[in-house]
């Protein structure tokens, strides 16, 4: 058979065109990229509207993905690529686990289906309901978010639940604002480019201002529930305010530096809140020292919103 590594094209659901490493054998192209550094190979599928996984792998015929069925695909690909190339360009990891596992994805998951998940193998995306969700691979922010639950399950591994849940949230919530700083589209939201087409300027979550959608910013306000494992999309406010606070005070860079250590070195699976604030104080210490602006701003981030 013939078969090789090609550069195709393909059209995301914002509409823009971009360029994608796909793989061609037998004359048909796949959204197949073997072009990373590390051997991590990103592979995309889709389970046409299914709820068996991974799917079928997304083809095309001419290696110009570009009709409409095909861009949540070339959005979760992409965006997969984008995320890759963060992790291991700014903190040296080869892939999600960084023994440069593939990284898989499929799309088109279940009917108006409003939710995107790392299942413990592999992202998993769902087309939305068009009003709640539009497809919710379009979104780089949404991508990195699912990534990073894999980066978290392979290190800290904190527990979805209670404080180690909403920690686990926000440290998505962290990486995904980096992620998408790093690719020049920077924003304090998450989720805007797909949560509710029909109402421009809203999202998910904010990490400026975690009130605007219903989710508290200080300890004082901690919501105890047995819904959602504790609560654990809406007590990420939380630390992801602390976040703001720490990035506003030393810039993204040295945040990202200081929470990637904590994130990889210190955080354990039953980690509280009061645990990332020394994992961070210590990460800080360690990369710039217990008397640096850097380790002053974990400080201070983290009193602000209650928490040392
Ligand atoms: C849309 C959605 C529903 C339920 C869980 C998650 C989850 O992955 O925790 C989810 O995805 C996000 O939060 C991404 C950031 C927008
Ligand atoms: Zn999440």
């Amino acid at each position: 058979t013939q078969e090789a590594a090609t550069t195709g094209t393909g059209k995301g659901s914002s509409g823009e065109t971009v360029t994608l490493q796909t793989y061609q054998s037998n004359g048909t192209y796949y959204l197949y990229d073997t072009s990373k550094p590390m051997d991590g190979i990103i592979r995309t599928y889709t389970a046409n509207q299914g709820s068996s996984l991974p799917g079928n792998y997304v083809t095309d015929a001419d290696n110009n993905f570009q009709s409409s069925n095909q861009a949540a695909a070339v959005d979760a690909h992409y965006f997969a690529g984008l995320t890759y190339d963060y992790y291991y360009d700014t903190h040296g990891r080869n892939s999600y686990d960084n023994n440069g596992s593939d990284l898989i994805s499929t799309v088109h998951y279940g009917s108006n289906f409003n939710n995107a998940f790392w299942n413990g193998s592999q992202m998993v995306y769902g087309d939305g309901d068009g009003s709640t969700f539009s497809p919710l691979s379009g979104s780089l922010d949404v991508v990195a978010h699912e990534l990073t639950h894999a980066v978290t399950d392979t290190t800290a591994n904190l527990v979805y639940q209670d404080q180690p849940g909403a920690l686990n949230e926000s440290m998505s919530d962290v990486f995904a604002v980096i992620v998408e700083a790093e690719n020049g589209d920077f924003d304090w939201q998450l989720g805007e480019d797909i949560y509710t087409p029909g109402t421009p300027g809203d999202a998910l979550r904010s990490l400026e201002n975690p009130e605007l959608y219903d989710q508290p910013s200080h300890m004082d306000d901690y919501y105890n529930t047995s819904a959602d494992n504790g609560g654990v999309h809406t007590n990420s406010g939380i630390p992801n305010k602390a976040f703001y606070y720490i990035a506003n005070d030393i810039g993204l860079d040295k945040s990202g530096d200081i929470y990637y250590r904590a994130l990889t070195s210190y955080l354990t699976s039953q980690s509280d809140f009061e645990d990332a604030r020394n994992a961070l104080l210590q990460s800080a210490e360690d990369l710039y020292g217990a008397n640096s602006t850097e380790y002053q701003a974990v400080s201070d981030g983290y009193a602000a919103v209650g928490i040392g």
